[in-house]
């Protein structure tokens, strides 16, 4: 796993946009073979979406030949609703990009028959041969989508109660009323998320912070489902200053010494690449 620390969340933004775009144009996806790719919904993922839709204006990224899979939505919520999932992805993001509406899959909270569209929505996934780059965010008791404390880390896609901790701190999204909370949410699972092939996490804020560490000081572990992560061959935290409150002091050194190695790495790749003498290519490190 690999931990990228920026000074603010809009820093993370641009840094992750940046990221999946760079991914997407490398695929050089087509109609034949779109980039599947996984999103979230919440504040966190904001500056990302900013960044991305950027990009598209300028000519510089195009979604037309990506299909997105979004991990959650609440059960119940009228998907027409200013709070469901669906109305904030097009708000936020869809509306501004160049994606055609058929392209996105959003779980629908209404169906009638809640367990066959969880069923489904895993095998959309799978005909599509699987996501290539999960983008995910995490709840303060460090749950990734809705997989709340205690979650199977093997879970699938799949109706989820909500733990009163999550109802709490989305109760700012309805106008500070808990009641209007919904109870309940249809969720992708922890295996889901592992099985993509790439997961990139976007976690700001200091209410994260203590997630953050539980996620990756200490073992892997269903109370915090963000652990999970450890045991996924290409996995990336992004996160801001004010995230990394509760880290040691030395796991901040030890990332940011990656990243500057890293760095190093490929400025002397890219010099060795530029270089017409030097017969031997090192590898790309990515
Ligand atoms: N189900 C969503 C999560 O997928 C999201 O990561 C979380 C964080 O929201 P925010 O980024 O607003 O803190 O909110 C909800 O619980």
């Amino acid at each position: 796993m690999r931990l990228i620390i920026r000074d603010d969340a809009s820093a993370v933004g641009e840094y992750i946009g940046d990221y999946i775009a760079k991914r997407i144009n490398d695929f050089k996806p087509t109609a034949e073979r779109p980039f599947v790719l996984g999103l979230p919904t919440g504040s966190s993922p904001i500056p990302t979406y900013q960044h991305l839709i950027k990009l598209v204006k300028a000519g510089q990224l195009s979604f037309k030949h990506v299909v997105t899979f979004n991990m959650d939505e609440y059960v119940r919520l009228p998907e027409d609703h200013p709070e469901s999932y669906h109305t904030f992805m097009f708000r936020e993001f869809f509306s501004h990009v160049d994606i055609p509406p058929a392209q996105v899959n959003i779980l629908n909270g209404n169906a009638k028959d809640l367990i066959g569209e969880c069923d489904a929505y895993e095998a959309r996934i799978k005909a599509h041969g699987g996501v290539e780059l999960f983008l995910g965010g995490i709840g303060e008791d460090g749950h990734i989508a809705f997989n709340e404390p205690g979650s199977s880390l093997s879970s699938r896609t799949r109706i989820k109660t909500l733990a009163y901790d999550t109802i709490l701190a989305n109760a700012r999204f309805f106008g500070n009323d808990i009641s209007k909370v919904p109870r309940m949410a249809l969720t992708i699972g922890v295996q889901t998320v592992l099985d993509s092939r790439e997961v990139v996490v976007v976690v700001t804020g200091q209410r994260k912070a203590l997630a953050l560490s539980q996620a990756i000081e200490n073992g892997v572990n269903h109370l915090w489902t963000l652990s999970a992560l450890q045991t996924h061959p290409w996995a990336l935290i992004v996160a801001d200053e004010d995230a990394t409150a509760e880290l040691k002091v030395k796991t901040v050194k030890y990332f940011k010494s990656i990243e500057r190695v890293q760095e190093e790495v490929e400025a002397m790749h890219a010099k060795l690449k530029d270089d017409p003498t030097e017969p031997e290519q090192i590898g790309s490190m990515e």
